[in-house]
């Protein structure tokens, strides 16, 4: 290992190798957006110049398109793509449904819209993202600018009637002003402490006027490869069912 990687590093760096051997030439493939979804791109692109492996990107975010454009990948939109065999993204938090929390940075909505074009979803995750009730994670909200104020109003009054521990809403910041996402949008952090009911939270969340979707991520990744600090990785879902 690398002297300069951090036992974190050295678990994100794992999962990502280990998911960068799912694509093969001639797919088409989301690519997640954080730190974790930056390694896997770098190893993509290792595979590219040293393997020849040939497949066709459509990243979830500008900050991935850029780092997989400078990999040399072939980056395409979704529209233009159409169905995915495969996305492959990193999670906040995981359950041992699959159910993710997303959003960490602000990706989300592109994630969630390209992990349900793909036949797959995939996600790389150290081991410290698995929980047992999702929620400790701040849940993201990403909302539409125009009267957010009236919007945050409108969600903390519907987790009055949700099985959570909290109900703070606060609007992210970034270098002083509100974050604004690759769609122009903000978004607000529920902290929740727990998550009791997440396919009711995220029905009655995305029923909000002026929400636009939250990081809630339900029946869509099928398998996650959880990448530790020694450099193994396990895995749950159908990736370890297929592996016996
Ligand atoms: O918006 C960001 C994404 O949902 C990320 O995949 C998530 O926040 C995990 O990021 P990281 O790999 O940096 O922990």
């Amino acid at each position: 290992m690398p002297a300069d990687l951090s036992p974190s590093d050295i678990a994100k760096r794992a999962t990502a190798r280990r998911a960068a051997d799912l694509v093969e030439t001639g797919m088409k493939v989301g690519l997640g957006t954080g730190s974790t979804a930056a390694f896997l791109v770098s190893r993509l692109g290792e595979r590219l110049r040293d393997e020849g492996l040939r497949f066709t990107a459509v990243p979830t975010s500008t900050r991935t398109a850029e780092q997989a454009r400078g990999e040399g990948i072939e980056v395409v939109t979704l529209n233009e793509a159409g169905r995915l065999d495969l996305t492959i993204d990193g999670a906040d938090e995981f359950d041992a449904d699959l159910t993710l929390i997303k959003g960490g940075g602000g990706a989300h909505l592109q994630e969630k819209i390209v992990a349900a074009a793909s036949d797959r979803m995939v996600v790389i995750a150290d081991a410290g993202k698995e929980v047992a009730t999702l929620g400790a994670f701040p849940l993201p909200v990403e909302v539409i600018p125009f009267g957010w104020r009236t919007t945050q109003a409108l969600v903390a009054r519907t987790l009055e009637n949700m099985d959570v521990d909290g109900g703070e809403t606060v609007l992210r910041m970034r270098d002083g002003a509100a974050f604004v996402t690759d769609e122009g949008n903000h978004i607000l952090d529920l902290h929740l402490g727990r998550i009791g009911d997440a396919r009711a939270l995220s029905a009655a969340l995305n029923h909000v006027p002026g929400v636009v979707e939250n990081g809630l991520f339900i029946d869509i990744c099928d398998s996650v490869v959880i990448g530790h600090e020694d450099g193994s990785v396990s895995l749950r879902g159908r990736l370890a069912a297929e592996q016996g």
